[in-house]
This record gives structure tokens, C-alpha cells and sequence, in this order.
């Protein structure tokens, strides 16, 4: 593990708010405010924070389905797009890089087209880059389906046909279909039951393994991240709060949100004593986020400079950085 598969650079989403007759825009909701992080070549970056923290946001904007409002994202050495710089990839390289970089949804259920059957959700792909004949792409996409853990026979049935636990398969297959370096997983668990998202993810980790896979993984389970992820961001409100090695921030997590987050992941050992911190107040809206550090109005630690100044990220130990300013 050493270079750099993904760079984020300073990445902002905000999207506008609109009112009145005229649809003025009023405002912005500032989904993802000013966000930095990399991931190295085979790893699995872990972003993890409550709902509506700006983790889906963050992950469609980096796949450039989303229009960034500003920040850079550098795709293995290639630029997607640099806001300032006016630099955006064109349509036909992006198709291309598209290739390279795919997403797994959180319900299969609704991702998948009803009205397809599986060998043609599977080998669409194959098809409408010009890789293969329809029926090659088939054939092909049989292969993808038992590498995913189905049978290969799946291909003539509906998703309909199938658990929640196979369509999330089928999903997965479908990813690898134009055999990508890269994958975000956004809540790719959050649909299934406990005992099938370990299937799920055992999977997830034997095709990392096996076809040389980067993940970005979104999910607001800490207890799932700390066992998949090799490093780990904390979002807070459109910005990140932590980032560590998942060993060092669960060993020693810094920031009070983080610490707060822990606190409610039950030990694996129930006689172990653990006092879980209980925030202050609701989660802020990210249309109008609180001036200075965002997570002032619920720390239990707040200063008064929280109040007047945004925290720069800081590096504590080795792949440890905290943006607050207790440190
Ligand atoms: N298309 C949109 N238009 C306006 N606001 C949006 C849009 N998409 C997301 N948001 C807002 O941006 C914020 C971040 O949403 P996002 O879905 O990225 O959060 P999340 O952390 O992924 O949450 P969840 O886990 O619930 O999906 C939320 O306040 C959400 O309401």
C-alpha cells in the first residue's frame, strides 16, 4: 500500500435553496463543507457519521454525479475536476473513467430494474461499452454471478426472485462487471439483516483480496468499520471531524464527537463498564451551521474560541488527525 488511488481536495456540495414565487435562490445547504482526504492503492477508507452528515453526498460528488460546488478530486493520477481551476473532464473521459470507478447502493431492491432479468442488469455494462455482444456479455456475466456467490443460472430470473442479501449480490456483480479499480460503497449493508451483512461483507473483503480492489465505505456503523476499514473518517455536519487508522481511533479516539459515537457501540464484552456520553441538543441544520467549530453547540467541551474559530485539521500521531481545538 502506497500511492494514492483517490485525492480529495478541499471539497464542498452545497445545494441551493430556493423560495418565493420567483424561485429565488435564499440559501445553501452545505451537504459536504470544505472536505480533504486520500485513499491509497488497496485499502478500504471507511466514512462514517449520523444520517444527513454528507457521507452519499460526498461519494456522489467524487463520482461526478453530483456537480461539486468547489475542491479537486484526482482519480488515479488524472484530474475529475478542479472547481477554481474551471478543469472538469470531458463527457467521453468520464465515460471512460467511469469504467474504473463504481458505486454499490444501499437497497438493491430499488437499484436494480424490476423489469430486467439479472443477465441483462449484469452484462449492460459489457454491452454499452462496446465490450462484448449481448450474448458474450451473458455468458460473461454468469461468471460474475459465482464469483459473487450465486449460480450462474441466475441469469434468467428477475430480481424479484431473490433475497435481500443475493440482490445486494447481484448489485456487487454488476459493479465489477467493467472490471473497476475502485468502489464506493454507500450503506451498502444498511438494507440487509445482521447475519447477511456479514455474508455481504465477507464477500466485499475476498473480492478486494482477489481482483485488487479500493473501497471508499460509507456507513454510519461504527461496529461494521472497525472491522473492515483500514482507516477511517468521522464527518460531522458536512465536515470531518477525525481521520485515523481504525486501530488508533478506536483505541484512542479524540475528538468529543467521536468519542460520543463510540460510546454507543455496545462492548463485545457486556461486563465491561462503559459510559456512554449522551450530545447535548439535535444535530444542527446544514443550511445554517453554527460559526466557528460546527459541533460547539453539543460539546461537552466547548471553549469560547469554538465559537468564533474553525478548528484547522491537526496531526496528533501518525495517521491520526483531529480537527479540534482541544489538541
Ligand atoms: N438533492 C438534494 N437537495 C437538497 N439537499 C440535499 C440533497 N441531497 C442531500 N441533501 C441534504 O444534504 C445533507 C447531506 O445528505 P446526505 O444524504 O449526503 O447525508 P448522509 O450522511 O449520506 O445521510 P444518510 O445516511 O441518511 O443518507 C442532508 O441535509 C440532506 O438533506
Amino acid at each position: 500500500m502506497s500511492e494514492n488511488i483517490l485525492e480529495v481536495n478541499n471539497l464542498k456540495k452545497y445545494f441551493p435553496i430556493c423560495s418565493g414565487v420567483f424561485s429565488r435562490v435564499t440559501g445553501a445547504v452545505k451537504a459536504v463543507d470544505d472536505i480533504s482526504f486520500t485513499i491509497k492503492k488497496g485499502e478500504i477508507y471507511g466514512l462514517v457519521g449520523e444520517s444527513g452528515c454528507g457521507k452519499s453526498t460526498t461519494g456522489r460528488t467524487i463520482l461526478n454525479l453530483l456537480k461539486p460546488t468547489y475542491g479537486s478530486v484526482v482519480f488515479n493520477g488524472k484530474l475529475i475536476f478542479d472547481v477554481e481551476k474551471k478543469q472538469y473532464l470531458d463527457h467521453k473521459e468520464m465515460r471512460s473513467l467511469r469504467r474504473d470507478m463504481q458505486i454499490i447502493f444501499q437497497d438493491p431492491g430499488t437499484c436494480l430494474d424490476p423489469r430486467m432479468n439479472v443477465g441483462t442488469i449484469v452484462s449492460e455494462g459489457l454491452v454499452e461499452h462496446g465490450i462484448a455482444k449481448r450474448k458474450e456479455a451473458i455468458n460473461m456475466s454468469r461468471e460474475l454471478l459465482e464469483l459473487c456467490g450465486l449460480r450462474g443460472e441466475c441469469v434468467t430470473k428477475y430480481p424479484h426472485e431473490f433475497s435481500g442479501g443475493q440482490r445486494q449480490r447481484i448489485a456487487i456483480a454488476r459493479a465489477l462487471t467493467l472490471a473497476p479499480k475502485f468502489i464506493i460503497g454507500d450503506e451498502p449493508l444498511a438494507a440487509l439483516d445482521v447475519s447477511i451483512q456479514a455474508q455481504v461483507l465477507t464477500l466485499m473483503q475476498d473480492l478486494k483480496e482477489n481482483l485488487g480492489l479500493t473501497y471508499l465505505f460509507i456507513s454510519h456503523d461504527l461496529g461494521v468499520v472497525k472491522y473492515f476499514c483500514d482507516r477511517i473518517g468521522v464527518m460531522y455536519l458536512g465536515s470531518i471531524a477525525e481521520q485515523a487508522s481504525s486501530e488508533s481511533l478506536f483505541a484512542n479516539p479524540l475528538h468529543p464527537y467521536t468519542k460520543s459515537l463510540l460510546s454507543a457501540v455496545p462492548k463485545s464484552n457486556p461486563k465491561e463498564k462503559k459510559e456512554r456520553i449522551i450530545l447535548k441538543g439535535d444535530v444542527p441544520s446544514p443550511a445554517n451551521p453554527p460559526k466557528g467549530c460546527k459541533f460547539h453547540t453539543r460539546c461537552p467541551h466547548a471553549m469560547p474560541v469554538c465559537k468564533e474559530t474553525v478548528p484547522q485539521m491537526k496531526t496528533i500521531e501518525t495517521d491520526h488527525d483531529v480537527c479540534c481545538h482541544l489538541y
